[in-house]
């Protein structure tokens, strides 16, 4: 059984952000769209919510942000969890993954995406705020040798990591990681903000590039993102382009729902005044089927955000 929306699109994939705390502090961060909460779901109710989604055909999860490593028991989530997910990633800005790698391997996580906009060190901390650059590129490759897959995601904003795109892309084919390119996604309302004017950068053109010079090109179901296989001096690189922004075929093909850290169903990254409270009746001992209701009305809010 899987869900399916007023827009015909199946709910398959299950976002859930962990904390909203983190150790780094992106400039660009849009923090998966959350809003400051005043609690935090403990590993038993993360579980709960992925044993009831995965009965109903949600059997794709996602942990995520802020950043799901520094809860101490993110190993145990993954543990509890793994019993009802057919494929289970993560996604970290990797600065302790150079010790936690081989414990969420054994734990159950399939796979890693982890955030690199850059290779160079200084640019790395003006980004991220921490000069911590050298503890992240261990951490990739530690886990380029543990998990079945490890993709690293590059958001690239103009004059400040876009000339590094080609150098990123021969990075990930030397490791044997994907690289994920990602265009800065803000809601609508701030798409004429100084900060998008400034760092947004288009990433249509450069796709056309790919087109040529691929020897594979794939599309994703998920949002139906391209992926092109192109060669480079260390091999095949595979690089996937998030292309989001005023993207209406990108939200036609979203399978997500999200799950905040304080408890909510969320049904769109960028939408405000889409939350359906879940934590609250699982303390107050709802029942499976109750759950499940719940879920239901939250599927019955999505809506593609770009139309
Ligand atoms: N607009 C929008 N952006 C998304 C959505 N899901 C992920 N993104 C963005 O895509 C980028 C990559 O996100 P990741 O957390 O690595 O996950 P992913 O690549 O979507 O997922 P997998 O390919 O399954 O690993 C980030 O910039 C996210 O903000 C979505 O449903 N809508
Ligand atoms: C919000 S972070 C949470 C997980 C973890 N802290 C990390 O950085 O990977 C998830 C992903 O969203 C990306 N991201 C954050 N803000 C973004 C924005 N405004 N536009 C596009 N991607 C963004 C990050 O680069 C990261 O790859
Ligand atoms: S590491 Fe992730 S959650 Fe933390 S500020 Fe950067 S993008 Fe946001
Ligand atoms: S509807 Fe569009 S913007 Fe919203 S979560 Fe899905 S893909 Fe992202």
């Amino acid at each position: 059984m899987v869900l399916v929306d007023r827009f015909g699109r199946p709910v398959t994939n299950l976002r859930i952000s962990v904390t909203e705390e983190c150790n780094l502090s992106c400039f660009y961060c849009h923090r998966e769209g959350q809003m400051k909460g005043k609690r935090q779901m403990t590993p038993q109710e993360i579980e709960r919510i992925v044993k009831v989604a995965s009965n109903l055909g949600i059997k794709k999860v996602k942990l995520t942000g802020g950043e799901p490593t520094i809860r101490s028991d993110i190993v145990e989530i993954v543990k509890r969890i793994r019993p009802y997910v057919v494929d289970l990633s993560m996604t970290t800005n990797g600065t302790v993954m150079h010790r936690l790698a081989e414990e969420l391997r054994a734990a159950g996580l399939d796979r890693v995406n982890i955030s690199l906009d850059t290779l160079d060190r200084e640019k790395y901390k003006k980004i991220t705020g921490f000069d911590v650059l050298p503890w992240v590129l261990k951490g990739i490759e530690k886990s380029v040798k543990l998990f079945k897959l490890v993709k690293l995601n590059m958001v690239v904003m103009r004059d400040l990591n876009h000339e590094e795109i080609w150098d990123m892309i021969n990075y990930a084919a030397k490791i044997g990681a994907v690289l994920q390119l990602i265009e800065i996604e803000v809601p609508r309302e701030m798409t004429e903000s100084w900060f998008f004017k400034r760092y947004f950068y288009p990433l249509k053109p450069l796709e056309d590039e790919f087109s040529k010079k691929a020897v594979e090109i794939r599309e994703r179901r998920m949002h139906r993102r391209k992926k092109y296989f192109i060669p480079t001096e260390n091999g095949i690189a595979e690089v996937e382009v998030v292309r989001s922004m005023h993207n209406t075929v990108f939200c036609a093909n979203c399978t997500r729902i999200r799950l905040t850290s304080d408890g909510y169903l969320k049904t769109c990254l960028l939408r405000r005044d889409d939350l359906v409270d879940i934590l609250t009746p699982i303390r107050n001992g709802a029942t499976d089927e109750e759950l499940i209701e719940i879920f239901k009305q939250a599927i019955m809010l999505r809506r593609p955000y770009w139309i």
